[in-house]
């Protein structure tokens, strides 16, 4: 089985069974491209709609670690690889977190080598699905902060369940200022306006305002998360391949063509703000207040 869980991480069994049901019911009529027996990533691929599904898995909140920004480059890869391949639906195995962001053992007191690694991975992955050949559609099936808002923000279209989960890019709370490349695709997604407020003020959103704004495209009950995307990627899919593709190129092409000029810059900035003692004083403080739970949305 290709699942691999830390015990100590794991909240409960039904947890487990849920995602062994759901392998189980895909097996039928798609083809498992998970990236190796270990993957944090399960991703199908369907033959009969050319729609793959990646899902993200690493419980118990999909943070975003080295293996799992592999993985996911892995799995596009291999997906874009595939002509037949021509949808993705992004989401998580673990219903109620979508994923927390980038993971804080990444970030508090990193040794630099691998915290360049780990930057230049994050931009891969963001370069990848951001410029996707793909129709991509991310199935928010709970709470999105920080690099999980910018995974999704990546996507063509964004479903997200209804309930108390949180939507933004927080990284202001944290000390931080998201990269340019976060804020560009933030403000090509919900205008220059409202990504400012966002922006400076690290708003996380409830799922009604994301809606309100534009953050996301449509609120669901969580049940309905999946089988709404599905069926939102058959509009995208009835339009010709090619029209399509080259329409994204051109409405994206900018944002990617700013970012790689300035990519190598970036991972410099980010390397300097990271190894700076202010910057992981200021991050403690931080993780210690979400030990104490103290983030609400607006
Ligand atoms: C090398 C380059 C490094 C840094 C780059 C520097 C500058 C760039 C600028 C900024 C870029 C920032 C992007 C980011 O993504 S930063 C991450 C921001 N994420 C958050 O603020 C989310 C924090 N998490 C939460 O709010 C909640 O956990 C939740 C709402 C997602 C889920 O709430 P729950 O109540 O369901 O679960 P918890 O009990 O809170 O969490 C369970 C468990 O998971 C741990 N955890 C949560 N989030 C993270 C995370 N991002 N990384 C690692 N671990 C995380 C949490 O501590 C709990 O652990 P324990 O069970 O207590 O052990």
């Amino acid at each position: 089985m290709a699942l691999s869980f830390n015990p100590r991480l794991v909240r409960g069994v039904s947890r487990c069974h849920a995602i062994v049901t759901a392998k189980m019911a895909l097996a039928a009529s798609c083809r498992d491209f998970s990236a190796a027996e270990k993957s944090t990533v399960i991703v199908n691929l369907n033959d009969n709609t050319g729609v793959a599904t990646i899902q993200l898995n690493r419980p118990p909140v999909n943070s975003l670690n080295l293996q799992l920004l592999t993985d996911i480059k892995i799995a596009l890869d291999k997906l874009q690889m595939k002509k037949d391949c021509r949808g993705m639906i992004l989401t998580s195995s673990s219903p109620g977190i979508f994923c927390a962001g980038l993971d804080f053992m990444e970030m508090h007191n990193p040794q630099e080598g691998r915290a360049r690694e780990f930057w230049r991975s994050l931009q891969e992955v963001w370069k990848m699905l951001y410029g996707s050949r793909l129709a991509t559609i991310a199935a928010i099936n709970g709470h999105s902060p920080a690099g999980g808002c910018l995974l999704s923000l990546t996507c063509d279209y964004r479903v997200m369940a209804q309930g108390k989960f949180m939507i933004g890019l927080n990284e202001t709370l944290l000390g931080m200022v998201a990269p340019f490349w976060f804020q560009d695709t933030m403000t090509n997604t919900i205008g220059h306006r409202e990504a400012e407020k966002a922006l400076q003020l690290g708003l996380l959103y409830s799922g009604e305002n994301a809606l309100n704004v534009g953050l996301i495209d449509e609120l669901v009950p969580p049940e309905k998360v999946m089988q709404t995307a599905q069926v939102q990627m058959q509009t995208w899919l009835k339009i010709p391949d090619l029209a399509r593709r080259l329409t994204k190129e051109q409405m994206r092409g900018p944002t990617l063509q700013k970012f790689v000029q300035r990519q190598n810059e970036d991972v410099d900035q980010i390397m300097k703000f990271i190894m700076d003692s202010a910057t992981q004083r200021s991050l403690g403080i931080y993780l210690n207040t979400l030990k104490h739970k103290q983030l609400t949305s607006v």
